[in-house]
């Protein structure tokens, strides 16, 4: 098993994961393109403080609206487009998208979609997780090989700053019609447009 979340998006990637072995089960966590957006800012922002405002790098021209889809932030969400391309080289069956949302609100649910993919025995349930309020994520009750509970580590959960609800709409209306795509091309309603 190997996991890197920029596979998804680099060009390259599909092809030379395909010369490696067409049977390669592809497995990727996608969330709401706004909220993971907003979310991969704010880890920048924890390493370097000192970058523009969120709003400032959304757009090419803010008094057009036009959106900066050239910033990673933003492109990254595009998910039919990054479909696209590994649909050139594996089909749809080979690839499970796991809902982020779900992974936190039914995170047994979402596991159990990951290991009928992977062909194996339904073995992660609910009675392994707990909800940790504090945290805001599920936890595991036991840890591998320990008899400790294990939470996500700190940099998980971390406060996202406020956002211009304008902008957050303007990003909502760029992405709906990417999202639909998305929705069709994989036979679930991710919910992100609700
Ligand atoms: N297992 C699991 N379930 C649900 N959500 C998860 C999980 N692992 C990571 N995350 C969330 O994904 C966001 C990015 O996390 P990463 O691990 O890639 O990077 S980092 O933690 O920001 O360094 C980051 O989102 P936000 O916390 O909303 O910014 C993580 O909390």
């Amino acid at each position: 098993m190997e996991k890197t979340p920029s596979y998804f998006v680099t060009r390259e990637a599909p092809a030379r994961i395909c010369a490696m072995s067409r049977d390669t089960k592809l497995i990727v966590v996608v969330r709401d393109p706004v909220t993971r957006a907003i979310s991969d800012y704010t880890q920048t922002l924890s390493k370097k403080p000192d970058i523009p405002t969120f709003e400032s790098l959304t757009f090419k021209n803010r008094t057009t609206g036009l959106i900066d889809t050239s910033w990673s932030a933003i492109q990254i969400g595009i998910y039919a487009k990054h479909l696209d391309n590994w649909l050139q080289f594996f089909p749809m069956s080979q690839i499970l998208f796991v809902s982020g949302e779900r992974l936190i609100s039914d995170p047994a649910g979402e596991l159990g979609r990951v290991q009928d993919f992977l062909g194996l025995k339904r073995i992660i349930t609910d009675k392994h997780f707990y909800f940790n309020q504090t945290k805001g994520f599920p936890c595991l009750k036991k840890a591998e090989g320990s008899s400790k509970p294990h939470c996500l580590g700190k940099t998980k959960g971390r406060t996202h700053p406020n956002i211009d609800p304008e902008v957050v709409q303007r990003l909502r209306d760029f992405y709906r019609p990417f999202n639909m795509k998305f929705y069709q091309m994989t036979g679930r309603k991710f919910g992100w447009d609700d």
